[in-house]
C-alpha cells in the first residue's frame, strides 16, 4: 500500500509465472505473432466502437511501436479463439498457434491478489466480489522496435493508464521508465521472475485519490526489439469511491464516472491540453 500511494507502483517478485511459460509467450507467441503479415495482424480486431482493444500498428507518434491485444485475456477461451484467428493453417500444435493462456491465467492472479490486498489494506474488502464482478481484463502483447542506434528513443510517450491495474511482463530487454512524484524518471530493469504492477486512473478514483496513477514511458535503445506483455483490468460499471472511503477529512475528490467516456475524453483534441486528464474530466 505504501509503495502504491507514494511511487503507484512496485515490482512483485512472482515465480509463479516460470520461466518456461515466459518463453512460450514471448518466443513462442509473441515474436512469432509481429512477423506475420500486416493482414494477419489486423484481423485481431473487435469493431468499430472498441478502437484500442485490439491490433495497433502505424499510430502517429508512435514510431516503432506495435500490439496485438485479447478481450477477456485472462480466460482460456478468448486466448484460443484468438491463436485460432491467427494462425496462418488453422492448427499446428505448436508457436502461438497453441498459445492456452497459462501465463496470462498466472498474470490475472497476481492482478486480483493485489487488487484485494489494496481493498483489504483500505477496510473495504467487503466490495472485492462486486467490483471483481464488473471488472474484465484486456491482455495486451507489444513490440518496440530497436532504432539501431546508441541513444535512447521514446517508442510510447508518458502517459497515465486510464483503467485499475496494470501488471507488466517485461521480457530481458529493458525499457520501462516510472515517473516519481518529483518527476525523476527511473528504469526499471526487467527480471526473469518479477512483474510490475501499476495504478491506474481508476483505481486512483475508486480509492479516492488515495493511491498514486504514475506517469510511465517505454523507451528503446541498441540493435535488440523489445517485447512485453501487459494484463490491464478495466472496470464496467460506474468508478465511484465507496462511502467508507469518503469523509470530512477526506472529501470526494472525483465525480462518478464510466472508464469508456474517460478513454474517450484522454484522447480527445481537449483532453490532450490536460496534465492530469482525471482531474481535468470530472475532479471536484
Ligand atoms: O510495454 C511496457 O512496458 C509498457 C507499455 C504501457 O505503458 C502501456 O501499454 O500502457
Ligand atoms: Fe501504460
Amino acid at each position: 500500500m505504501d509503495a502504491l500511494a507514494t511511487f503507484g507502483c512496485f515490482d512483485a517478485e512472482y515465480p509463479a509465472l516460470t520461466p518456461e511459460q515466459r518463453a512460450a509467450l514471448f518466443d513462442g507467441a509473441a515474436r512469432p505473432l509481429f512477423a506475420l503479415p500486416a493482414d494477419a495482424k489486423r484481423r485481431n480486431y473487435y469493431g468499430a466502437d472498441k478502437p484500442f482493444h485490439g491490433y495497433l500498428g502505424g499510430l502517429q507518434g508512435y514510431d516503432g511501436y506495435e500490439s496485438l491485444a485479447i478481450m477477456d485475456g485472462n480466460k482460456p477461451e478468448p486466448v484460443r479463439d484468438f491463436a485460432g484467428l491467427m494462425c496462418p493453417d488453422g492448427g499446428s500444435n505448436d508457436g502461438f498457434c497453441s498459445l492456452r493462456g497459462e501465463a496470462t491465467a498466472r498474470i490475472f492472479e497476481l492482478e486480483e491478489a493485489v487488487r484485494r490486498m489494496v481493498m483489504e489494506g483500505l477496510g473495504v474488502a467487503k466490495y472485492h466480489d462486486a467490483l471483481s464482478a464488473s471488472t474484465w481484463h484486456l491482455f495486451r502483447m507489444s513490440e518496440y522496435q530497436a532504432p539501431s542506434a546508441a541513444e535512447k528513443t521514446i517508442r510510447f510517450g508518458s502517459h497515465q493508464d486510464t483503467n485499475l491495474l496494470s501488471v507488466v511482463c517485461q521480457h530481458e530487454v529493458e525499457g520501462l521508465e516510472m515517473q516519481t512524484r518529483d518527476r525523476q524518471w527511473v528504469l526499471v530493469k526487467p527480471s526473469p521472475t518479477s512483474l510490475v504492477v501499476m495504478v491506474g486512473q481508476a483505481l486512483r478514483a475508486w480509492t479516492n485519490d488515495r493511491l498514486h496513477a504514475p506517469f510511465h514511458r517505454v523507451t528503446v535503445r541498441g540493435d535488440v526489439n523489445r517485447y512485453s506483455a501487459i494484463l490491464f483490468s478495466i472496470p464496467s460499471g460506474k468508478i465511484q469511491a465507496p462511502d467508507e472511503l469518503v469523509s470530512d477529512d477526506h472529501p470526494p475528490r472525483f465525480k462518478p464516472y464510466y472508464h469508456d467516456d474517460f478513454v474517450r475524453f484522454s484522447v480527445s483534441e481537449k483532453g490532450a491540453r490536460h496534465e492530469d486528464k482525471l482531474r481535468a474530466y470530472c475532479g471536484l
